[in-house]
Formats: C-alpha cells, sequence, structure tokens
C-alpha cells in the first residue's frame, strides 16, 4: 500500500488555510527548521494527532472544499484528512455537521480520529495604497504593531473575500471599517487570499491569515481583527473506518481514562414522539458519561425534523469483552430507543496549538 510509505492528507486548500496551519504549527514544534521543510516541499513530518499511524513524512493533498475533503478520505485517496468543526466564537461549521450527517449515504466509512484546536487570528489582506504602503510593511514585519488597530486607508478597497465562518468572527472590525463593502463567499480564507492577490486594481482584499499573506504576497492592511482575541477553532481528523489507528483497543473502563477520549454519534428521534429526545439522551446520564456538546442540524428528509449530534468523553471499544465498557452499553441503549443512529469515531481529546 503505498500509504504506507507516505499517506496522502487531505485539508482545504490552497496552502495558507487555517485547515494548512493546523498540519504545519505542529511540525515546527517536533521538527526544528521544518520551515524549510514546509517551503520546499510537499513532505511533512505530521503532527502527534496524525502520527497515530506512525510515519515520518506525508504528503499534502490541498482540496477545493470540506466536501472535497470527506470524498478523498471516503474513496481511499486521502489516507487521512482534516476538516474544521467549530470555532470559539461563531459556532458550528456547518458545512461539516451536514456532511457528518450524510443524508444521501455518501460518506458511510467516514470515523472521527482525532482533534486539534487552532488558534485563529485574522488579518485584512490587500495592496495598501501606495501612501500606507510603507505601514503595511511595518505590520507585516513587525506581528506585534497595531493589532485590531488598522493604520492603513481602506478607501480602495471595493470588495472583500473570505470563508463563509470568517465573517462572524471579525464582526465588529468589519462594522466599523468596512461596512458597505461587499463581501463575497469562497471556499476558504486561502482561496480569498489568492483572489485578492490576483486583483491587480488592488480594490479587492481578503480575510485571511499571515501566513496567506506571505504565500500570495499581500500586504497585511490590518492584523488580529477576530472579535475575540482567543478566536479558536477546532479541527478534527478523519479516517476510512478499515484504516488504523493508533487507539489501543485494550479495555480500560476506568473514568479518568475515559475523560481523556471524545466520541461522536448522531441519532434521529420519532419527532411525533413526546419524550423520544429525552429519553435518548438521558441513556448517557445512566451510564455515567458526561456530554461535551449537542447539535442539530435539518434532516433533510423531512421539514421541521432534525438529526442531533452528541459528543461525550469517553470512547467506544472494540474486541473482547467490549461490550462491558460504559460506552458501548449506552450505545447499545441508545440504538433501542431513537429511531436511527450512527458512531462516527472515537478520539484522543486535542490540545490547543498556538
Ligand atoms: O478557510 C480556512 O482557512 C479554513 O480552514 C476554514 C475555516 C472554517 O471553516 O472554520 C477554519 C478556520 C476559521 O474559523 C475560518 C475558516
Amino acid at each position: 500500500m503505498a500509504e504506507k510509505e507516505r499517506p496522502v492528507v487531505a485539508f482545504l486548500g490552497p496552502e495558507g488555510s487555517y485547515t494548512h496551519q493546523f498540519l504545519n504549527l505542529p511540525i515546527q514544534l517536533i521538527v526544528p527548521n521544518s520551515s524549510l521543510l514546509i517551503s520546499n516541499s510537499d513532505s511533512y513530518t505530521p503532527q502527534a494527532t496524525l502520527d497515530a499511524f506512525k510515519f515520518t513524512s506525508i504528503t499534502l493533498s490541498p482540496q477545493i472544499t470540506i466536501e472535497d475533503v470527506f470524498s478523498t478520505v471516503q474513496s481511499g485517496t486521502a489516507y487521512r484528512g482534516v476538516v474544521p468543526f467549530e470555532n470559539s466564537s461563531n459556532g458550528s461549521v456547518v458545512f461539516t455537521l451536514d456532511l457528518f450527517a450524510d443524508i444521501h449515504k455518501k460518506y458511510a466509512d467516514i470515523l472521527v480520529c482525532g482533534e486539534a484546536y487552532v488558534s485563529v487570528k485574522h488579518c485584512l489582506l490587500g495592496y495598501a495604497q501606495p501612501s500606507s504602503r510603507n505601514q503595511a510593511q511595518a505590520e507585516t514585519e513587525s506581528p506585534s504593531a497595531n493589532e485590531g488597530e488598522p493604520a492603513n486607508d481602506f478607501t480602495h478597497i471595493k470588495r472583500i473575500y473570505s470563508h463563509p465562518q470568517a465573517w462572524g468572527q471579525c464582526k465588529t472590525f468589519l462594522s466599523t471599517h468596512l461596512k458597505y463593502t461587499d463581501r463575497h463567499d469562497v471556499s476558504s480564507t486561502s482561496k480569498a487570499a489568492e483572489i485578492a492577490s490576483q486583483d491587480e486594481t488592488g480594490s479587492s482584499a481578503a480575510l485571511s491569515s499571515i501566513m496567506a499573506a506571505d504565500m500570495f504576497g499581500l500586504d497585511v492592511l490590518a492584523k488580529t481583527i477576530n472579535d475575540n482575541v482567543d478566536n479558536t477553532t477546532r479541527f478534527l481528523v478523519l479516517r476510512r473506518a478499515d484504516s488504523p489507528t493508533s487507539a489501543s483497543i485494550s479495555q480500560s473502563d476506568c473514568s479518568k481514562e475515559q475523560a481523556a477520549w471524545k466520541s461522536l454519534v448522531t441519532f434521529t428521534v420519532d419527532h411525533g414522539n413526546p419524550g423520544a429526545l429525552a429519553r435518548c439522551l438521558d441513556v448517557f446520564g445512566t451510564y455515567g458519561i458526561n456530554l461535551t456538546s449537542i447539535n442539530t442540524r435539518p434532516s433533510g428528509l423531512q421539514n421541521w425534523n432534525y438529526v442531533f449530534f452528541v459528543e461525550f468523553q469517553g470512547r467506544k471499544e472494540d474486541g473482547h469483552g467490549a461490550e462491558e465498557g460504559s460506552v458501548n452499553k449506552a450505545l447499545g441503549e441508545l440504538g433501542q430507543r431513537c429511531r436511527t443512529w450512527r458512531w462516527l469515531g472515537s478520539w484522543r481529546s486535542g490540545e490547543v496549538i498556538e
């Protein structure tokens, strides 16, 4: 299997997106001077979350959309995929939730096998007016200067591009400085930077990352323009169900070990049946399982019917005696109380990457 030599990892491209940074930042922590590796090659030493599968290098495969990341993992073209899941200020990434809900049954083999939290600091990127070019250059060179405080003139900017998730993370800056400027949704923040870089008139700008400014040769017109300074996005790593993980399959139901894990399930209920949802949620309490998030999305099958997403501490176990684990017992009972359900993976809880 070629992936054994150098597995392919799909992410939301082009390079410079926050999804790309998920793969990038830890590498610099693990391999000193790894920026050389990053700029000269598509071969990386993967971070802890990914080296679940013990490879020394990976091939990065930029994808156009989050759905493309799901497709390449589902088809086996990519060994792993990285997708944004939720943002600390703007909430769930609904594109990702809908792909997990999978109403057209296209991604039946996708499971989550890891996560990490990435600090997201948005910048306004574009071409500075010649009069404020020195200022923009100073901002690029000295990252601590004028955070959130634009020193540049934005009157030449007629349109801004970004990923739909990013607008809601920079509301104050946008309403203060660019309230009447046209906004255009594109597939990623790095795509936005690429588009802005191609507009030689300089009237296009992007909400994107400092890394994208470098990659596409744009000026940083304002930086750290997100409403919350600790703006953070949680990313999930995807695998195919038949692809191995580092997770040992030994049974250990002790609460400390369970708290180090998370699991995700989706389920649907009979909406005409009073108490149906409460009865499903009750199984988690019965087995002492702590819920960490609940989400819903429209079922896509009938108006005002929903798919419920529940994330909880603990993991589903495989192998001999697995049925004894509290998560397995709870899921067994959930299956009897809901209409349909699906386990979407168990993984070790991630850490924040600055
Ligand atoms: O467009 C990117 O750079 C992405 O990685 C996507 C994404 C997202 O969908 O949440 C990731 C982080 C930020 O929250 C904004 C956009």
